[in-house]
């Protein structure tokens, strides 16, 4: 990993990387990497694995504002899996590709006017997609380049370190009661498990989206970095957990999350059902509706 750094520095004090339109720190990093494997490609996801450092490195690429949909979530899932099997892969790095926007979040139209077997089908996805996140032995580092409210953070918050940009304008939080809904238990757990008791208290009732500098004022994000900065220095965290011995750090962490992946484990099919059956509700949707309006307003 120090390579990566190293040959990053080098082309950027050589005036080289300056050369390439839209060149940058992240761009450095990210052109590292692409010149490594490409994994996969889906349509949403980009995924490269750098074969000498065993990091890969997966770029959300869904615009305009990489929602998390039904579709993006089974990709989501599909490559932590990979990743989670390729015993040649020791850390993932996950960031976005779009400018502004690390993740929206739960993808709304999913929750919205849709049949109840499609929220059935939908949920599914997302308790699945944060069983492998959260559930993963891998070093996971986000790389938050952009603004991530509700379901974005919690993928963020999957991860064992949070890196983001340094830009105030850019937020983060579960905003879910801004939304008129309500964030279930193990987003909940999920976010506790980061910040502790109270902060999650105030943070979830609120609805409370924090900007860059106050979410590493109580925890929520690890390290501010300069925009162009940030995956550069994620890979700088990630040659540091990777340090490491692997059989000790993944006993750690499973040892540290077991009782809050046990937890949804047991009430799967229940949660599914509550989200099935809060979604449906007349005043929920209507919620929902209000919200996608206010969203599209505030655009014009
Ligand atoms: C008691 C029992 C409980 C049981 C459990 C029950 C329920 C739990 C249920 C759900 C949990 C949900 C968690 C979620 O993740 S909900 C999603 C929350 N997300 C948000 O609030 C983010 C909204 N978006 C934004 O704030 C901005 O878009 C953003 C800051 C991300 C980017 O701003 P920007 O100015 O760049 O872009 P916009 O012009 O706003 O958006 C472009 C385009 O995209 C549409 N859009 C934005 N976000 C979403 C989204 N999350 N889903 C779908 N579509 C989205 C936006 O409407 C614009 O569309 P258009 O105008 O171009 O058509």
């Amino acid at each position: 990993m120090s390579s990566i750094l190293r040959r990053c520095t080098k082309l950027t004090h050589s005036g080289i990387l300056s050369m390439l339109p839209g060149s940058n720190g992240r761009s450095c990093a990210l052109q590292y990497f692409a010149s490594e494997k490409r994994y996969s490609t889906s349509s949403k996801i980009k995924v490269d694995l750098d074969s000498n450092t065993g990091v890969a490195i997966m770029q959300f690429q869904s615009p305009p504002v990489n929602s998390l949909s039904l579709d993006f979530l089974t990709e989501f899932a599909i490559n932590i899996e990979k990743l989670e099997l390729d015993r040649s892969c020791r850390g993932v790095i996950i960031t976005s590709a779009l400018p502004k926007v690390f993740s929206a979040g739960l993808d709304i139209l999913e929750m919205y006017q849709k049949s109840p077997e499609h929220y059935v089908e939908f949920w599914k996805a997302v308790q699945e997609a944060w069983f492998k996140l959260y559930g993963s032995s891998k070093v996971t580092i986000a790389a938050i380049n952009g603004n991530s409210p509700a379901g974005g953070c919690l993928l963020a918050m999957c991860c064992d370190y949070r890196i983001m940009a340094e830009n105030p304008r850019y937020s983060i939080g579960l905003n879910e009661t801004q939304l008129g809904i309500v964030a279930p238990f193990w987003f909940k757990d999920t976010m506790q498990n980061v910040v502790g008791h109270r902060e999650t208290e105030k943070g979830l009732q609120l609805g409370k989206l924090y900007t860059a500098p106050e979410a590493l004022k109580v925890g929520l994000v690890d390290e501010l970095v300069p925009e162009e900065k940030v995956v550069s220095s994620a890979a700088e965290a990630m040659s540091k957990w990777l340090a490491i011995p692997d059989h000790a750090r993944q006993l750690s962490k499973s040892m540290m999350r077991k009782p809050t992946i046990d937890r949804l484990l047991a009430a799967r099919e229940a949660d599914i059902t509550n989200f099935v059956s809060f979604t449906s509700k007349d005043s929920i949707q209507k919620s929902l509706g209000m919200y996608m309006e206010m969203l599209k307003k505030r655009r014009s």
